[in-house]
Parts: structure tokens; sequence; C-alpha cells
């Protein structure tokens, strides 16, 4: 309570209004600290049907948080004051929302419909973007049904070489929907600069059948410079420089530098813009390898799944509106109680890349300390998000989610409908999924745990076993469910979680559009790699220093490979 005795009259931005806000809220938190979830819902036997929501393909549940009424309206009330609609119009309408880069944030405008109407930024930008699905779905179609066409025969895989928000949504989007395209190339991503992926890559695919997608909003990323080149001279020696120039493509909005380090034509470059961030950018070209592999029409449904959860971003009232309900908790899970991380558990293996792109998405957009005007915020902004797919993640951490020092507040994501006719085993999977929110709400405390012991003839022991064995519960959770995995449910899930993200930065007071938090490190690298070759270079400190002296040494001593 201390902490938040503290924060006490220090609104978290400028935006955001009183002492009396601030107090409101930390007395809310203090006084469900003492209350127990199960305790809300004996007083509350509809709380299922007022902290839930249909939308769309999607239901979102909220009632298992450490929320009630009161402290819901509360919530409510200060994201009213913190201008969540105004940011959100401001959002929409194209203004430069990423302050420090002057820029907006036009990601929307990238799933819109040719006729969604708004301001003359929002119409360029969507039409830039209906531009470039054009010719992305003349490349699509050719690749899959007529490579002739553009001069290339039948292709069978493709490479796509990208890293963060240029890797993480189409590597999701093409494991979370496999299978669910025809018959499209295989895509094989390649994002690590780790030579060992490429390597087999290069072993294993025919280049003369291999398509290789560059993929870089700023075309001067090492990883994907130094993939993408290793691959190009791959299909040079293989095929020769102009059959390789056929099977090479960028994405990028720095065609100019696609075209001096690979000499690519104009054909084969397709634009990404300033108005859209690396994270939230899968609904650009970016999603050219997903196209690839999916087919344009269920590239258009995955468009159109996110468009869905836009319309009801921009429309709903913010008591209605499932992103403000999805940033309102997060917020007071982490500001107000103190959760300092959040896992996400999807019951599908196809989703096992959801955790880590929701890592980029929240953790690159809120890991910041100071607000957009520069002072230091006065609450917590983002957790620490991971996570992993369930049930296997109940056999490896669960085990602190249930009876760790810590509580860990978790998303649960499962999928109503299989795309596969076992159904014991998904009644065994959804099965799981609810009885983990379940049992970490519920929990089992020592009393009942002591009954279950009654063979246990020592006292002493007995009691210690109470202490192991008993469940503290009390820990919350959001379940989100879609009706099937599908192109339209994946894009308004993912949808979802940008739009949570935006009015969580907002309630922070901070920018979610700038990453400046990346750039030291990427630039003290290309200053210490020269160390590697023998040259000199920049060595930051002694440890550093000595840390190079024992690779180079090694390197030295081992055989060439
Ligand atoms: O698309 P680019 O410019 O290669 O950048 C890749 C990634 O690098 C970052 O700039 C920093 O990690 C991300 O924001 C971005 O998604």
């Amino acid at each position: 309570m201390g902490r938040l005795a503290e924060n006490r009259g220090s609104p978290g931005n400028d935006a955001v209004s009183t002492e009396f806000d601030s107090s409101v809220l930390a007395s809310h938190a203090a006084r469900l600290a003492g209350v127990r979830l199960v305790g809300l819902f004996e007083q509350e036997p509809t709380r299922f049907a007022r902290f839930s929501r249909r939308l769309g393909p999607l239901l979102v549940d909220v009632s298992k948080q450490a929320i009630d009424g009161d402290a819901w309206q509360a919530l409510l009330q200060h994201a009213a004051s913190c201008a969540v609609p105004l940011r959100r119009d401001a959002l929409f309408a194209g203004e430069p929302v990423n302050a420090s880069e002057q820029r907006p944030a036009l990601h929307m405008a990238l799933r819109a419909a040719r006729d969604d109407e708004g301001t003359p930024a929002w119409c360029e930008a969507r039409d830039q973007a209906q531009a470039c699905l054009e010719r992305m779905a003349a490349l699509v179609d050719a690749v899959r049904k007529a490579p002739g066409v553009i001069g290339l025969p039948k292709i069978t895989d493709v490479v796509s070489v990208g890293i963060g928000g240029s890797d993480f949504g189409p590597r999701l989007a093409c494991a979370a929907l496999a299978g669910q395209g025809g018959s499209g190339p295989a895509v094989h991503f390649l994002a690590n600069v780790d030579g060992g992926r490429l390597d087999e890559l290069m072993r294993r695919l025919d280049p003369e059948h291999t398509l290789v997608v560059l993929v870089s909003k700023s075309f001067g990323t090492q990883e994907t410079l130094l993939n993408g080149g290793v691959l190009y001279e791959w299909l040079c020696r293989a095929l020769g420089s102009e059959q390789a120039h056929r099977r090479l493509f960028a994405v990028t909005a720095n065609a100019e530098a696609a075209r001096a380090a690979f000499a690519l034509d104009d054909a084969r470059i397709l634009p990404m813009w300033d108005f859209v961030g690396g994270r939230y950018s899968l609904w650009s070209a970016v999603g050219f390898p997903v196209a690839l592999a999916l087919g344009m029409d269920g590239f258009r449904r995955l468009l159109a799944g996110a468009r869905q959860v836009d319309r009801h971003f921009r429309e709903a009232p913010l008591e209605e509106n499932l992103p403000v309900w999805l940033a309102l908790v997060s917020w007071w899970n982490r500001a107000w109680l103190g959760r300092a991380s959040h896992c996400i558990v999807p019951y599908d293996d196809r989703l096992e890349g959801l955790p880590g792109y929701l890592q980029q998405l929240e953790m690159e957009s809120n890991g910041k300390r100071v607000r957009s005007d520069g002072e230091p915020v006065a609450l917590p902004t983002v957790p620490v998000v991971w996570g992993s797919v369930g049930s296997n993640a109940q056999h490896a951490y669960f085990q602190a989610l249930h009876q760790g020092t810590d509580v860990v507040p978790v998303d649960f994501i499962g999928v109503v409908k299989p795309d596969h006719a076992l159904d014991e085993n998904h009644r065994a999977l959804l099965a799981n999924l609810l009885a983990q929110s379940a049992a970490l709400m519920r929990g089992r405390d020592e009393a009942a745990t002591w009954a279950t012991l009654a063979g246990v003839a020592d006292p002493a022991l007995r009691r210690s076993l109470a202490a192991q064995k008993a469940f503290p519960g009390n820990r919350p959770s959001t379940t989100i469910l879609l009706d099937r995995l599908d192109p339209e449910s994946l894009g308004a899930l993912l949808a979802l979680y940008e739009h949570k993200t935006f009015v969580h930065a907002t309630l922070c007071g901070i920018n979610p559009f700038d990453q400046w938090g990346v750039e030291l490190g990427k630039s003290l690298a290309s200053r210490i790699e020269p160390g590697l070759r023998g040259e000199t270079a920049v060595v930051p400190d002694a440890s550093t220093a000595g840390l190079l002296a024992h690779i180079r040494a090694l390197r030295k001593a081992a055989p060439e490979a």
C-alpha cells in the first residue's frame, strides 16, 4: 500500500486529471486487495454476463479479474478523464499521435474497405493500402497459379527474411492458418542472424523453386540485410544473377536502399509507409508471405476480421469497448495492484507464436518510463509479457502461477471448434483451459487441504503437508474464446490487442508508437563487431573487453568450419 499511497496525487499523464482520481482508484485497489474473487461471484450471480462480451468471432471474459462494479465505474471514469475517446479519434484521424517522430499511426487504414470514409490523411493512407493490395494480389495469383507470367517456374518454397515486426506477425499468421490456404508454397521464416537456420534452409531448399522475400521497413536492419545477402548469393551461385533477381522480392519503406543493395527492380519492391509502425504492419505488404501461403482471399479475410474490431473500437462507448476493457484490466493489474508480469497462454498449438507477437506489441510499444512530454510516469507502465502454449505450460511454470509468491494475471486463449475430428482431444484441451482459470481463482485453502490428508497420522507432518498442498487462489485471469481459428478470428484477436495496447499507453500518458530503447544496443553491436575480426573496435568496458578476448582466442584456436 505504501507505493499506492505514494502515487496518490501523481497523475499518470497530463491529460489525467486529479488527485481525486488517483485516490479513488487507490482506495478501490486497497479494498479489493481484501476481497476474494469467488466472493464477488457469490455476491453477483450475473457477474459473467456483466463482465463478458461477444465481438464478432470472439468472446471476451474479464469476470475473473479483481474488479467489482464500483471499481469498474471508477476505471471507466478514469479512461474518460484520460481523454481515451479523443485520443482514439485522433488516431483514426491520422493526427501525429506518434509525437516523438511526428507521424500518424494508421495501421487501421491498411484493413479499411475501399469506401470507408475518414479524414484526408486517412483516405490517402487507405488508397495507398488499396493500391498495394492490388499489386500484391497480382503477384500472389501469379506465384500461386501462373508463375510463368512473371518468369518463374513452379514455386514450392518462400523464405521470408525479416525480424521483429517484420517477422512475428507473418510467422504467427502462417502457423495459425496453416492448411487453410489451398495449395500455396511452404513459407519459411528467417529472423535471427544466427547462421544455423540459414545454413539448414540453404541445404534443404531448391533455389530453382524458391522465392526470397526481404521484409524490412527501414532496409537498414543488420540481421535482415546479412541473411538476405547470403540468400541472394546462394540464388546467384545456383542460377546466375538474372534468375536470382526474378526470385528476390523486397517489402520496405526504403525502396532506394533495396535498389542500392540488391539492384532490385521496382516491380519486385512492395511498399511500407512511415504511418505504419513495424509491430503494427502485418496488414501491409509485410503480410505478403502470408498471402502467398493463404491466397489473397484468405489474406483479405484476415484484414476483414481486424476491420470489424476497428469499427467496434471506433464506435462503441467506453463502457462497451473491449480494447478499453482489456487495457483497463492490464493497467489496473500493473499500475494499481502491482502485478509486474502478464502471462499469455493460448490453448492451441497453432497459436504458439502469439505470446512472442504480443510481447513485442506490448513491450516495445509501452515499455517506456517517461511520458510523451518527457516527464517521468507516476505509475508502472507495461508488465513483462510472456507465455507459451497450454496445456504444455501447465507442466512447466503453472506450479509458480498457482503457488508461487507472485500473482501473475493470465490471458487464456481458446478455440471452441477445432479443425480436426479428434473430439476427445479437443474436449480435454478446453477442459484444461477452463480448469486452470477456475483453479487459479478458487484455489484450495489449508482447511480444505487438511481434510484431504486424514490418512496422515502425525499432526506436524499433516500441518506441513496441508500448507504445502494448499492453493491461495484469488489469482486473476481473462479468457478469450475464438469460435474457430480462421483468418477473420485471428485478425480480430490481433486488432483487439493492438487497440488495447494503444489505450493502455493512453492511460499511462506514453507514446506507444516509437521505440528509442532499441537503438543503443544496435549501434554498439556494429561498433563491437570489428573487434571479432581482429580490427580496432569500440570496447565499452572491461567486461566486454574480457569477453571479446576470450571469444577471439577460442575462434583463433578452432579449426575452420
Ligand atoms: O523492419 P525493420 O526496419 O527491419 O525493423 C525490424 C524491427 O526492428 C525494430 O525497429 C527494433 O527491434 C522493430 O521495431 C522492428 O519491427
